[in-house]
């Protein structure tokens, strides 16, 4: 999917109800579906809900995982241009 949004929308999916949404570098994911599967936990997951990530995302994990779970995850990106 090629979708785009703004930090403020990703922000309004904060919890696994909304659809916990959270931003890795520049792509959107949702995490609702994930977080009972995460192997690093879902409480760790659902503290970043809605928010940007990527710190937190790359101390623990690499490319790799990234390209294995986008198809399953990925909805979109961040419009071009909006500040995070
Ligand atoms: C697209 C988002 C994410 C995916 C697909 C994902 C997936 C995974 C996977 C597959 C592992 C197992 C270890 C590995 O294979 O490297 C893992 C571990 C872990 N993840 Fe995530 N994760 C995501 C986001 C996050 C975020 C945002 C955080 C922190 C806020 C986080 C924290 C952790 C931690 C702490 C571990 C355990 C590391 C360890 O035991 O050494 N993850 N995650």
């Amino acid at each position: 999917m090629s979708s785009s949004y703004t930090p403020a929308q990703v922000s309004e999916h904060a919890s696994v109800e909304k659809g916990l949404w959270i931003i890795i570098d520049n792509d959107v994911f949702q995490m609702d579906q994930f977080v009972d599967e995460h192997p690093g936990g879902a409480k760790i997951l659902k503290r970043v809900g809605g928010k940007d990530a990527s710190k937190q995302f790359w101390k623990y994990h690499n490319e790799h995982v990234l390209k294995k779970y986008s198809p399953k995850l990925k909805i979109g990106s961040v419009k071009e241009g909006a500040k995070l």
